[in-house]
């Protein structure tokens, strides 16, 4: 039996948008590689601006790659777009749910679209409505409903052809903590249910709640890439002391670095960031320092080991900043 291809594999994927008047070009995707496998709940991780959507966009053959090579299905993005439509789903940021048709309309008419016949596509909508918890809004109107259940529709409409893959890009953006959760479970069910889910986000905490792996990206490029754990053990699985003082740091702080289980100590004038595989304590001792030195303590933050973490750490960047 030969193996099905990956759901999606890259060779240095690369997106350049052209110069547009003074403005000059800019290279959202510089030389992505990611493999897929079927199955696999995989999450590209990235604050806003990384590249995330571009590279969701050359997958589903909405945006044209100007370098490298992507198949999805074992299917060409650029030669096979047609077929590569009818074999995934895709879930867009923004409410893309058609304002002149109901919730079921909106599922029923994308049935027909992809070959279904009135009653299938019908049973099918009401089929997916009824999984999602959405058959008391299947008249209403998509624009009428709050922003979680619009977003649940929009899933359901994506996977009214049974896609392979189910493509989301940034899909709980915006939504409240209680929704985010809600829309987590969804999607833990669809993958226990075998679908393969490729997503974006910019919420460490949604990468980790949900993806098996993960590829965290930057400016472009992949920063790392696995599990969550093996993100964590080999590229930072240190926590992080960032603590600012009211004046220059202490000299007595960089001699920290000497110690077992300090990793690295860094200072910028009165912020000081240690890196610690064994924290115990050292926040105390970080004040105790400093007041020794006759130097205050403004404000003290410990990051336990996390995405949040290993981002800092490959970057040396705040993930927020
Ligand atoms: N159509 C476009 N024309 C020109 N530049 C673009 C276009 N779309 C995106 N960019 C630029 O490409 C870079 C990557 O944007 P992209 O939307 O892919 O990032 P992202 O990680 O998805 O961020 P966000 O979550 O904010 O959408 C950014 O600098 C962005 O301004």
């Amino acid at each position: 039996m030969t193996e099905s291809p990956a759901a999606v594999h890259t060779v240095d994927l690369r997106k350049t948008y052209p110069a547009s008047g003074p403005r000059p070009a800019v290279p959202a995707v510089r030389g992505i590689d990611l493999n897929v496998p079927r199955g696999e709940f995989f999450g590209l991780l990235g604050p806003n601006g990384a590249g995330k959507s571009t590279t969701i966009g050359m997958l589903t053959t909405l945006v044209s790659p100007t370098g490298g090579s992507a198949h999805v299905c074992g299917l060409d993005v650029v030669d096979d777009a047609v077929e590569i439509k009818r074999r995934i789903g895709v879930v867009s940021q923004n409410n893309t749910l058609d304002s002149d048709l109901t919730v079921a309309e909106n599922l029923e008419f994308r049935g027909r679209y992809f070959g279904l016949g009135a009653r299938d596509a019908r049973r099918r909508a009401d089929e997916l409505l009824e999984l999602f918890g959405l058959t008391e809004q299947r008249s209403g109107n998509p624009f009428e409903i709050s922003g979680g259940q619009a977003k649940r529709v929009m899933i359901c409409r994506a996977l009214v052809h049974g896609p392979e893959v189910l493509f989301l890009d940034e899909p709980t953006a915006g939504l409240d903590p209680q929704t985010r959760a809600n829309l987590w479970d969804v999607l833990r069910g669809l993958q226990a249910a075998g679908q393969t889910i490729v997503l974006t986000t910019h919420y460490m905490e949604e990468a980790e709640a949900l993806c098996d792996r993960v590829a965290v990206v930057d400016h472009g490029e992949i920063l790392a890439s696995g599990t969550v754990d093996e993100l964590k053990s080999t590229a930072g699985a240190d926590t992080v002391i960032t603590v600012a003082y009211d004046a220059a740091a202490p000299s007595g702080i960089r001699a920290l670095a000497d110690r077992d289980g300090i990793t690295k100590v860094e200072v910028n004038d009165g912020q000081v960031r240690v890196f610690a595989s064994d924290p115990g304590g050292l926040l105390g001792e970080l004040v105790t320092i400093g007041s020794r030195a006759g130097v205050g303590v403004t404000d003290a933050t410990q990051l336990r080991p996390s995405l949040e973490t290993v981002f800092l750490t490959l970057t040396g960047r705040d993930y927020r900043e």
